[in-house]
């Protein structure tokens, strides 16, 4: 299969990193910061994305990273840095084989300071590009909602590579949309899914584990023929997406059961599994890009499980600008035999507005 080296390393690279992300879920402070744009980011994030691009780099020297983070904080924050260099030193993979496939653990704290710094890259339409969230739905994690983890392979400008690693979603109760908040969410007993999908090879998922890889199966969208009985998801932030132009878009097709709010990419994959059947991000505000790495590895997981994703106006999500879908405005996810229908109706409601 085509990409097979970057897949495996993305999908043990993920799973490293939610053994991080599980461990700050659980703990009481999560070293929550401010950003410039008032979103938050935490601990977790920063370690998550330094453990991704560091196994990045050791396995494919050559390519360049656009992560959603950098280290900025960090340098100036010694207690910041030093509190995430401990959580980076315990993340490791308990299989020696999968450990080595990542490099080993980062080396020392300007190790972690450089790789959290290389996901700077401006992105584009040439070359291998990688696309990191390293946590996706940061407000969900602190919510104790879903989020996921995200990396993607870009090949001049095309996604080829995406998984999602999503430690709140259940694994075998795979038709339930998890949308438990709080207590519950802790216990990653019976918890923790990893999806990945190559471009024209399929997607699969299979349960998060501590060490190697545990056996993957076959990822499907549920056939849909009456989409009156569609189910929906959308972003729990009003902030993110128009829950209003959302219901309008659902009433119009008919749709009577309420949606299901979700945060984060754990959306793209819960579709991609046939738990639900939509997607529908319709923008809030007439400014705002969305970012390459809330979608990449998602719309290939959705693609290769049998659905279309475009824009609000049915375009393409061009991945090939730099690090935002600056041409592109919405995203619609749909399975393919329906995406044709919801679009028909996004865009009425949209140009009507
Ligand atoms: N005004 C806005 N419109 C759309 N997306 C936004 C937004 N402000 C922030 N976001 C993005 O929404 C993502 C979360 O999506 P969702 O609502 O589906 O959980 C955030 O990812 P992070 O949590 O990684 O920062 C952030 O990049
Ligand atoms: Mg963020
Ligand atoms: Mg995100
Ligand atoms: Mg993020």
């Amino acid at each position: 299969m085509a990409y097979e080296n970057e897949l495996h390393l993305a999908q043990l690279a993920v799973q490293r990193a939610t053994l991080l992300t599980r461990r700050v879920y659980a703990a009481k402070s999560k070293g929550t910061l401010s950003k410039s744009d008032a979103s938050p980011v935490t601990i977790g994030d920063f370690g998550a994305q330094a453990l991704i691009i560091a196994a990045i780099k050791h396995a494919f020297p050559s390519d360049e990273v656009v992560g959603e983070e950098d280290a900025d904080d960090l340098r100036t924050n010694e207690a910041l840095r030093s509190q995430i260099w401990e959580l980076v030193q315990e993340a490791t993979l308990d299989d020696a084989e999968a450990e080595a496939v990542l490099g080993g653990p980062i080396k020392d704290v300007d190790g972690m300071l450089t790789a959290l710094d290389a996901g700077r890259s401006a992105g584009g339409a040439k070359g291998r590009i990688w696309a990191l969230d390293p946590i996706d739905g940061t407000k969900g994690f602190l919510r104790g909602g879903q989020y996921a983890v995200c990396l993607a392979l870009m090949v001049d400008g095309e996604v080829v590579v995406g998984v999602l690693g999503c430690p709140n979603l259940p694994v075998d109760d795979k038709e339930r949309l998890d949308t438990s908040i709080g207590a519950d969410q802790t216990d990653a007993e019976g918890k923790g899914v990893l999806f990945s999908a190559v471009l024209g090879h399929g997607a699969t998922s299979r349960p998060l584990t501590r060490g190697a890889l545990a056996e993957g199966t076959t990822i499907k969208m549920k056939p849909l023929e009456d989409i009156t009985q569609a189910t929906f998801c959308e972003s729990v932030e009003a902030g993110h997406s128009s829950h209003g132009d959302q219901a309008a878009i659902a009433g119009k097709l008919g749709i009577t059961k309420e949606s299901v709010r979700m945060d984060s990419q754990a959306k793209y994959a819960s579709i991609a599994r046939g738990a639900g059947d939509l997607y529908l991000r319709l923008p809030i505000s007439k400014t705002y890009q969305e970012k390459i790495w809330d979608h990449a590895a998602g719309v290939v997981i959705v693609g290769e499980a049998g659905g279309t994703v475009t824009d609000a106006w049915g375009k393409k999500l061009d991945f090939s600008i730099g690090r935002t879908l600056s041409g592109n405005k919405g995203v619609v996810a749909a399975p393919k035999a329906i995406h044709p229908e919801v679009l028909k109706v996004v865009i009425e409601v949209l140009s009507s507005k």
